[in-house]
């Protein structure tokens, strides 16, 4: 098992959020995070990055194995699409393999200030550094926002046939169908009973 979470309980902004999340990412397989905006979809994969507190629960996880890509494309604008994937590369110890440019259509645009790119291309690039840092467990939110069809197909494509087949695992959050052939978990099971503090204050 390469992500294992036991009755996890998490609050965000001092508020209850979710409790009793327990769930597997076998190696190798994927999991498609769902529930309605604001359940804690975000909450639950920044909890797992290591990024805040559980409130209480268990995680099994290899911190060093773990990549968690947020809404958010740490995309460099003043660096060209090559400089940022040789960015990511050489913070993780590794070179950029020739083949990422082409999984992520990335080729005609090599030498491409990132600040210039549409926002799918920008969200492509981002998404690359996937393909170059190379960890086993990626915590992806959103992953495929701003990406056409065919670029969903293809980033789909690259979690399955490259990054799962060799053994990773994924827990995506996402409200689209990616086509994956992968279970789904539904965080609206997992929503906290208010406290009796909220509970007073509905009545204000
Ligand atoms: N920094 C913050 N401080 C306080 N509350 C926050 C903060 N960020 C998010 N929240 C609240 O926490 C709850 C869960 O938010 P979260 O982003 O985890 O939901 P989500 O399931 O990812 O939503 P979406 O589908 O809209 O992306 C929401 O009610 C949100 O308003």
């Amino acid at each position: 098992m390469t992500l294992s979470v036991r009755n996890l309980t998490i609050s965000r902004g001092g508020l209850p959020l979710l409790e009793c999340v327990s769930i597997d990412v076998p190696a190798g397989e994927a999991l498609i995070l769902r529930g309605p905006n604001g359940v804690g979809k975000t909450s639950l994969l920044r909890t797992l990055a290591g990024l805040q507190e559980a409130e209480a629960g268990e995680i099994d996880a290899d911190p060093d194995e773990l990549l968690y890509a947020s809404h958010a494309d740490g995309v460099k604008s003043q660096l060209t699409v090559v400089e940022n994937l040789t960015f990511w590369a050489e913070v993780y110890g590794q070179t950029v393999p020739e083949e990422v440019y082409e999984h992520f259509e990335l080729a005609d645009l090599k030498s491409r200030l990132a600040g210039t790119l549409s926002a799918g291309q920008k969200r492509r690039l981002g998404l690359a550094r996937l393909g170059v840092i190379n960890r086993k467990v990626l915590l992806l939110d959103e992953p495929t926002v701003s990406l056409d069809q065919v670029s969903v197909k293809r980033f789909a494509s690259f979690l399955q046939t490259t990054h799962l087949a060799a053994g990773g695992s994924a827990l995506i959050a996402t409200h689209i169908d990616l086509g994956l052939d992968a279970p789904t978990y539904d965080l609206s099971q997992n929503i906290a009973a208010p406290t009796p503090l909220d509970q007073d204050e509905a009545f204000l």
